[in-house]
């Protein structure tokens, strides 16, 4: 049996900002994971939105497939991402549905479930969608704390998340994984590709975050991604906390002082439903190495990127794989 990961708890209502920055700095280097609690999201519009979620997931097929993914929004069925071609020639097993900004200024049109078959659907995942948005940004600020930037370096105009991308990602597991000859994740090993991913999960275990050993210590994976063996540990859910996690290109703004960490979705038997919030700065901005994360003895390592691309392309890789 896998051991827990012991993550640190963020605290973001707390008034001590410059403490608790300093905490995120520290989780954010040695775990690219930590716990977000006191986000002030609502309880009952958290359970709205799974109680929403599942009655789409149990919809039949032919009806979620009119919504299949058109560009990046929509369903995707099950097996159609694999997200670790190198561990798994099948799919990830599990299906997802994809919201994107509410106002369709970039041509990223959303798809609803018609009203008749679920009439709350679309005003319970908007009222979600902006709450969990804004609290991402409020966690951005102190992320510029972290990192020595004042606190409005990523939401001020021209400053990447004053117009962010951000998309929700409503997942649902099946418990039931039917007999294969080789392993079937619920999500194979893997970084996420933007800068923070908030994740709502309902109890039910399965999230693993990989671990590595050198000699006595155990660093969680950064740079060091590739290197063997690698040792996965629970993240379990907690009560009314989000799970916050680092993405790829938070890992090279900051010049990998802050890590991305692979995570993985292992089948319990048991169905599981997670709902993530995926943060990305606007398609037009370049990602470019952070002021305070570079100097003459650590120089930039990674080009500058505009982020639209760099999104869109990792997204038809995990595509493309399966
Ligand atoms: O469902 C989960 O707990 C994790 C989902 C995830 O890692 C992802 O969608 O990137
Ligand atoms: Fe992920």
């Amino acid at each position: 049996m896998a051991e827990s990961l012991s993550l640190p708890l963020i605290d973001l209502s707390s008034s001590d900002r410059i403490s608790t920055a300093t905490c995120i700095r520290q989780a954010c280097m040695d775990y690219g994971f930590f716990y977000l609690i006191n986000h002030g999201l609502d309880d009952q519009l958290l359970e709205n939105v799974f109680d929403e979620s599942k009655k789409f997931f149990s919809l039949p097929l032919e009806e979620k497939m009119k919504l299949a993914l058109k560009g990046d929004l929509g369903f995707s069925p099950l097996y159609a991402e694999n997200l670790d071609p190198s561990t798994t020639r099948k799919g990830d097993s599990k299906e997802s549905f994809h919201i994107g900004r509410l106002e369709d200024n970039e041509g990223h049109i959303n798809q609803w479930p018609s009203e008749d078959l679920l009439p709350s659907w679309r005003f319970v995942m908007e009222k979600y969608y902006k709450q969990v948005l804004s609290t991402g940004k409020k966690l951005s600020s102190l992320i510029a704390l972290a990192l020595n930037l004042d606190e409005d370096f990523f939401e001020k105009e021209g400053g990447g998340l004053n117009r962010p991308l951000g998309v929700l990602r409503l997942l649902h597991y099946p418990g039931d994984m039917g007999v294969s000859d080789e392993i079937v994740y619920g999500a194979s090993a893997h970084s996420d590709y933007g800068m923070i991913t908030l994740l709502a999960t309902d109890g039910v275990p399965g999230l693993q975050a990989s671990n590595i050993s050198f000699g006595s210590t155990l660093h969680l994976v950064c740079r060091e991604k590739l290197k063997q063996p690698r040792i996965w540990e629970d993240v379990n859910h907690v009560k009314g906390a989000f799970i916050v996690n680092l993405g790829d290109m938070m890992e090279r703004w900051s010049n990998c002082l802050f890590r991305s960490t692979l995570h993985r979705v292992m089948p319990t038997g048991k169905e599981r439903y997670s709902i993530a919030l995926f943060l990305d700065p606007n398609e037009d901005y370049i990602v470019e190495c952070l002021p305070s994360c570079y100097s003459e003895s650590c120089p930039p390592r990674f080009p500058p990127i505009r982020s639209g691309d760099y999104i869109r392309d990792r997204i038809a890789a995990a595509y493309s794989a399966s």
